[in-house]
């Protein structure tokens, strides 16, 4: 696992926006792509930049179960906005939040996964260290999977909603298995109230209690931070 710290997000969000240019050039055609405000100045750098996505295909890590494409709170609603309106990829993939065999959809997903292995896989983190969808106590081997979100993430994601009670309380995410089988990945972390998570994850222990910290284990993982995530490690 690789760090690098910068005096601020957009620093970082330029690292990132390299790492992915370099990596189309040398073959990179899946990538997978995360929500939340983390990756948003990489998204606008990705969007005002001359590079090409539509010979790319982009696979999404989660998204809540209930609502619609549509819905402006759903996340297949912010990938269009931040990105794909803007910058269309041959192919977009995100778990349908409406699948009408809600059981089916997640074995759906990972098909789509394994039909589309990832080249470099974008990733934010929670204040409890989840990455994607997958809460504290995720199986750090599983697949895609119906998550019941806890109730840290649901007060992080409140503000989001008009008000608390419209926070799905479901989600689909993609596993943790499906996440480390990416050839590389990125995680970005900005703010203070990331920094104890950014601690535990590379500094702690691997443990299923702080999903993050599994990315100690993958080959290629690259963690870009600002200051103030990283100012509780301790070197
Ligand atoms: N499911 C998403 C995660 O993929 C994201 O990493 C996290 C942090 O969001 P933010 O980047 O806004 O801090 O929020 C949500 O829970």
């Amino acid at each position: 696992m690789q760090v690098r710290v910068f005096d601020n997000k957009d620093e970082a969000s330029q690292a990132a926006f390299e790492i992915i240019k370099d990596s189309m050039a040398n073959g990179a055609k899946v990538l997978g792509l995360a929500t939340g405000s983390s990756p948003v100045a990489l998204y606008d750098k990705m969007t005002a930049s001359d590079l090409d996505f539509s010979n790319m295909t982009s696979v999404n890590l989660d998204e809540y179960v209930g609502l619609s494409g549509d819905n402006d709170q759903s996340y297949r609603y912010f990938m269009n906005q931040h990105l794909f309106n803007k910058k269309p990829f041959k192919e977009s993939f995100v778990p349908n939040g409406l699948a009408t065999d809600a059981d089916n959809e997640p074995a759906h997903y990972d098909k789509v996964i394994e039909e589309h292995p990832i080249d470099v896989q974008l990733l934010g983190i929670g204040r409890n260290g989840h990455i994607g969808f997958n809460e504290p106590g995720s199986p750090l081997d599983g697949g895609t999977h119906k998550v019941a979100l806890t109730q840290s993430t649901i007060d992080a994601n409140a503000r989001f909603f008009a008000n608390e009670n419209d926070v799905p309380r479901f989600a689909y995410s993609m596993g943790i298995g499906s996440i480390m089988k990416s050839k590389k990945i990125i995680l970005l972390a900005f703010g203070e109230n990331k920094a104890d998570a950014i601690k535990a994850t590379v500094e702690g222990p691997v443990t299923d209690h702080v999903p993050a910290s599994v990315l100690q284990n993958h080959k290629d993982a690259i963690i870009l931070v600002d200051k103030a995530a990283a100012s509780k490690l301790s070197k």
